[in-house]
């Protein structure tokens, strides 16, 4: 069963189409990462899943509940660490984590679980005297009350030090050995490709890639973009350049041919080019990473060539 399934959703905010007709399937037991820049529409599809914010259109199942007619049941079952959550200043940790074992109706050892997010000292210090990471780590352990089935991560490194990075990504792969689903949200793309199984790629409410991290590496790592400057360039050497292996675009703009290749030859396209009759002044070559590759999908002409 799909632990989150999302069909055509859509999110209007007056004018604005924050998730625009949204397909997206999530396996059980899969570290999921939903990436796109801000304001790419993470937070309000989060906010649908548990049913905060109710959806346009479109549907969202999660572990095999209706996001908004069964909430309480996704609620009972999800683990959610949200975007910029505000702790209770005059309550301490313990006192947030027995809030959470009471409206879950689960009993936990409190100090263990605050041990784990590494704050077990600071238990019975009022909330509103917490750094900035140590909130975060007191919101992740209300997240992992009554070891759920799947953890909602919106942004989980927010103010956490390179340690507590490190440290949430341990847990959440603890987490997901043990057989939760993590599903979660970044704008960066590093943080997700240490530790995703798949990524999907968010831009203006719309999914614009869904892969493994290492099939979209495979991508980039073999995806080449030529620039070539020519003149007397027409559609049927285009074509030519089309037709050599490994090409997978050819188009011609402002005195450019822009190719991309994937483990083709530079040479064959450069030969097929100047025997087809183009007058080759110059050539200039990009072999493209991950990171560009996310720049590539949300940058806000879509250039996207792989
Ligand atoms: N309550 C709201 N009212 C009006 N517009 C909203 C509301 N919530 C979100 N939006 C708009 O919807 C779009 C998507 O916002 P969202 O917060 O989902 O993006 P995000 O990908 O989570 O961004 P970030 O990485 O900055 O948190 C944005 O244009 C935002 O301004």
């Amino acid at each position: 069963m799909a632990a989150i399934e999302l069909e055509g959703l859509t999110k209007h905010f007056g004018d604005v189409v924050a998730v625009d007709d949204l397909d997206l399937t999530i396996e059980e037991g899969e570290i999921f990462g939903f990436l796109g820049p801000n304001g790419a529409g993470k937070s309000t599809t989060i906010d649908i899943l548990l049913d905060f914010t109710r959806p346009t259109a479109g549907s969202a199942t999660v572990l095999g509940h209706d996001a908004q007619a069964e909430s309480l049941a996704v609620r009972q079952r999800t683990g959610v660490l949200p975007d910029g959550y505000h702790v209770y200043d005059r309550l301490t940790g313990r006192q947030h984590i027995e809030f959470v074992l009471e409206s879950k109706a689960v009993g936990q050892d409190i100090d263990a679980l605050l041990e784990r997010v590494g704050i077990a000292e600071a238990a019975d210090r009022k909330a509103g005297g917490y750094s900035k990471g140590m909130t975060q780590r007191l919101v992740l352990a209300m997240a992992l009350v009554g070891d759920p089935d799947l953890l909602v991560l919106d942004e989980p490194s927010t103010g956490l030090d390179p340690n507590g990075a490190r440290e949430m990504r341990e847990i959440i792969r603890e987490e997901n050995e043990r057989g939760t689903t993590v599903f979660f949200s970044s704008h960066i793309m590093e943080q997700v490709e240490a530790i995703c199984d798949r990524v999907a790629i968010i831009n203006r409410g719309q999914l614009v890639a869904v892969d493994t991290v290492d099939g979209l590496r495979e991508a980039t790592e073999t995806a080449t973009t030529m620039w070539i400057s020519a003149a007397d360039v027409d559609e049927a050497m285009l074509e030519a350049v089309a037709d050599c292996e490994g090409v997978t675009n050819a188009v011609y703009e402002d005195g450019q041919v822009v190719v991309t290749l994937f483990g083709g030859s530079k040479y064959d396209v450069l030969k097929t080019l100047d025997s087809a009759g183009a007058t080759i002044a110059d050539f200039s070559v990009d072999e493209s990473s991950l990171e560009d590759l996310f720049v590539q999908y949300t940058t806000e002409e879509q250039e996207v060539r792989a």
